[in-house]
């Protein structure tokens, strides 16, 4: 697929996302896509699950597939593209709620009119996906302290704190977290042992912060993972420093490596957090799905 056959677009917006924010300045944003685009359509959803029938309906005439909202409507959108066997539509995103997570990791602009300008240079790009039991991800699974972290987010402090309100759980988490038996195997890793988290993520941003993972690359067929035994404010700090894959801090209750496949077991059986979506359980086998999707990006370099 190449940038001049990308004519018709599907935006599906969720305009709930991040209490309406994508609303504010809607006009301008489908004006900067039909500068780019000859064909724009919008198709708004009005509750969970119909973002996936949208795509469902529309994969076959359009050319690319804009997810407008948060997190959980790109998760939503970008899994039901994924899984169409035929030729799937480039994927893009116009970011509407609190983290934008996967947003950031393809460079778009957090402002929504600057990012419908981005996609509109049509910048196409063949990106990583986790993949893990039928189930895909763009974005990081984890098990431990994050569900925890998620789930303990109440809806109220997002509303009024937005992103800290993820800081805030995380602070709550770390006095309440119980450690669980995990095993981990890859070929560059193993682990037999007690932990509190772990993560595989594709993307580097985790609550709309870079630190946790500055050397991810989206295109290398490889997930970034931390294990940690024991969280810590030591590792806390390593973590605001951007030092998190320095091996000098090895030992220091984290683990850090890259790998494509992994295979995780724990007892008692953990609730998995992917993308912020929590309905499956452990054991899993997690992959990288080496440049799966084309995708509309902006200003990154990969
Ligand atoms: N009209 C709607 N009303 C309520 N929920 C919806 C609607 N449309 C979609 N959804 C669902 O809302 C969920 C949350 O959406 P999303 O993550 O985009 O917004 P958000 O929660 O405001 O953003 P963030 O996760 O970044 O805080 C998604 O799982 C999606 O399926």
């Amino acid at each position: 697929m190449n940038a001049s056959e990308l004519k018709r677009v599907s935006v599906i917006l969720n305009p709930k996302a991040g209490q309406g924010r994508l609303l504010n300045n809607w006009n301008e944003v489908i004006t900067e896509l039909k500068n780019g685009f000859n064909d724009v359509q919008v198709y708004e959803t009005t509750a969970p699950g119909e973002g996936a029938s949208f795509v469902e309906q529309l994969h076959s005439n359009s050319d690319v597939i804009l997810a407008a909202g948060g997190d959980g409507t790109v998760h939503e959108i970008a899994e039901a593209l994924l899984s169409i066997k035929e030729r799937k539509p480039a994927f893009g995103i116009l970011p509407g709620g609190t983290c934008n997570d996967f947003s950031r990791a393809l460079g778009m602009n957090q402002n929504p009119v600057k990012a419908a300008e981005q996609l509109s240079q049509k910048n196409i790009r063949h990106i990583d996906i986790g993949e893990f039991d039928g189930h895909f991800f763009t974005n990081f699974w984890g098990v431990g302290l994050i569900t925890h972290v998620s789930e303990s987010i109440d809806p109220d402090t997002k509303e009024r704190f937005g992103r800290l309100s993820y800081y805030l759980s995380a602070a709550k988490s770390m006095q309440t977290w119980e450690p669980f038996e995990i095993s981990v195997q890859s070929e560059e890793f193993q682990f037999e042992g007690k932990a509190a988290m772990f993560l595989a993520v594709n993307g580097p941003f985790t609550g709309g912060i870079r630190p946790f993972f500055p050397d991810t690359d989206i295109q290398d067929g490889k997930l970034d993972c931390l294990l940690i035994e024991e969280p810590s404010i030591s590792f806390i700090w390593n973590v605001l420093q951007n030092r998190l894959t320095d091996t000098s801090y090895e030992g220091q209750g984290y683990h850090y490596f890259q790998s494509s496949e992994i295979q995780i077991k724990t007892a008692p059986q953990q609730l998995i957090d992917c993308d912020g979506e929590r309905e499956q359980k452990t054991p899993s086998v997690v992959t990288c799905m080496k440049q799966y999707l084309s995708a509309l990006t902006g200003d990154v370099s990969f």
